[in-house]
């Protein structure tokens, strides 16, 4: 019945010029999921904005998924009627993976206000400081990894985001390589934001089959089963570590120790879910931080007359006899610049992560009914070219003003690279300052060239993408 009057495009309640908004026609069953394709869903959503605009109407096997293309569009309904869109779609995936005590995942209730004020009491922006030291180990490990191996440099890239986010977290320091917890952790995300990326849950809510892929087979990553051990063996292994600390009688002082609120939840369930969102705090930053990371590699080797200015002021600022720290960081317009325009020109979470909508609405003359799922195309909002020319092309000058001093207006505010309302990023004020210490650095101590062939050639660097929750 869902799918037959959801088919029907104008259909609101007694209202016959209410319709849904524009999209392509969809075929009986699958509706639009051959519109999508499984291997770049973000040049589909591209192309779909090109042709029906600002929101796109999709079907996708029953389920009425709608992208957002403008960010004025998100805003009105992510923030101004946030009330009735801070829902996640709920799949039955997320229990039979184990990802249903993750934040991200967690529907609006109970359970995920208990997320929020943990991340409130642990990661608001005045708490930022107290990370800096974390931050500043991680990135002297990095400097130090990069000189001894700099061939490994995208592993390095997650050594330093886990080691941020694992020292603040459980209070365990990583060792430079090949650290077991991170090993742990790398392995399971890697699947993950396959996994949990704004389509694959819709195809297996759908086609629960796929769940018992035998594991050695193409397409294992799906078996359920495998990825619920791997996922316990990753929420666990850090409080067993924190466990054996505390029987030797070492204390720890860290966001995993942290009194939880008071709640009427049972004690089982404020554990499961504390652990949850622990596990949070390392699944939603160590991946979008390090991977930025290797953005901004990419990005400065594609463009060396960047690196060359941001060193120049840096060396003018800090000098030659100390690495850059948080202070200088004012000082800095043309690096800050470059750090929003990485941010900018290729978003981590390009879709974000869906929104869902838990009451019927109407908006611009169109019906979005109850349960539709919200995909913020970040991505297509961070190339409007209105706000940002050219926006194929790399240009951190856009962030500054004729005086070389950062523009302060709405073009230049990048917040919802972060999301919207009341689900926006809790982690935003970490990952901006862990990442703005890592580029400093970074552009302070080396430079990034192309690799070179036999003959001593350059190879330019072309860029391949994945594609998930994050990219
Ligand atoms: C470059 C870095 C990062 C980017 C671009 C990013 C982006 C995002 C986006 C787009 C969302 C979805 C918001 C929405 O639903 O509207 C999100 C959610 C989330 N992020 Fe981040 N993030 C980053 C780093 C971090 C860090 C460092 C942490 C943890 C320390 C973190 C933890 C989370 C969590 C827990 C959620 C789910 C919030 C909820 O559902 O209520 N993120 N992030």
């Amino acid at each position: 019945f869902r799918l037959i009057s959801l088919s029907r495009r104008c259909a609101f309640k007694g209202d016959p010029s209410m319709c849904l908004p524009p999209g392509p026609p969809s075929l009986p069953l699958i509706g639009n999921a051959l519109d999508i394709s499984a291997k770049n869903p973000g040049q589909s959503f591209a192309d779909l904005a090109k042709k029906y605009g600002d929101i796109v109407c999709l079907h996708i096997f029953g389920e009425t998924v709608l992208v957002i293309n403008s960010l004025s569009i998100a805003k009105d309904l992510l923030e101004k009627r946030s009330r009735i869109y801070s829902g996640r779609p709920q799949y039955a995936t997320y229990k039979s993976y184990g990802a249903d005590l993750i934040t991200p995942f967690l529907d609006y209730g109970d359970p995920w206000r208990l997320h929020r004020r943990l991340f409130n009491q642990t990661m608001r922006q005045d708490m930022i400081e107290s990370f800096r030291p974390a931050q500043k180990r991680s990135v002297q490990q990095l400097l130090s990894n990069l000189s001894s191996s700099p061939k490994a440099w995208d592993e390095h890239a997650y050594t330093f985001a886990s080691g941020a986010i694992l020292s603040t977290t459980y209070d365990y320091n990583v060792q430079p390589r090949a650290d077991p917890l991170v090993q742990v952790f790398t392995s399971t995300l890697d699947s993950f934001t396959f996994l949990f990326s704004p389509v694959t849950p819709i195809i297996l809510s759908v086609m629960p089959f796929l769940k018992l892929m035998p594991p050695s087979l193409p397409g294992g990553i799906l078996n359920a089963k495998a990825f619920r051990t791997a996922m316990q063996e990753m929420i666990n292994m850090p409080f067993n570590i924190l466990r054996a600390r505390k029987d030797a009688g070492k204390s720890a002082s860290c966001i995993a120790t942290t009194p939880v609120p008071r709640t009427t939840m049972t004690p089982a369930e404020v554990d499961f879910h504390f652990k949850g969102f622990c596990t949070s705090v390392f699944g939603g930053g160590a991946g979008t931080t390090s991977e930025t990371l290797r953005i901004f590699v990419l990005l400065m080797v594609q463009n060396l007359h960047v690196q060359v200015r941001a060193t120049r002021e840096i060396d003018a600022v800090v000098g030659r006899d100390r690495l850059p720290d948080f202070e200088d960081r004012e000082a800095m317009p043309y690096v800050e610049a470059v750090a929003r325009e990485v941010m900018r020109w290729q978003p981590v979470a390009p879709l974000g992560v869906p929104h869902s909508s838990t009451e019927d609405d109407t908006y611009g003359g169109y019906f979005i009914p109850k349960g539709s799922v919200i995909i913020p195309n970040i991505r297509e909002m961070s190339h409007d070219p209105t706000k940002y020319p050219r926006p194929d092309d790399f240009l951190p000058e856009r962030f500054l003003a004729a005086d070389g001093t950062l523009k302060d207006s709405d073009e230049t505010d990048l917040s919802f690279i972060f999301g919207f309302g009341r689900r926006v990023c809790p982690g935003r004020h970490f990952a901006n300052a862990s990442l703005w210490i890592a580029i400093a650095n970074l552009l302070a101590v080396f430079e990034f060239r192309q690799p070179k062939n036999d003959k001593a050639e350059e190879v330019p660097v072309v860029p391949e993408w994945t594609y998930g929750l994050t990219s």
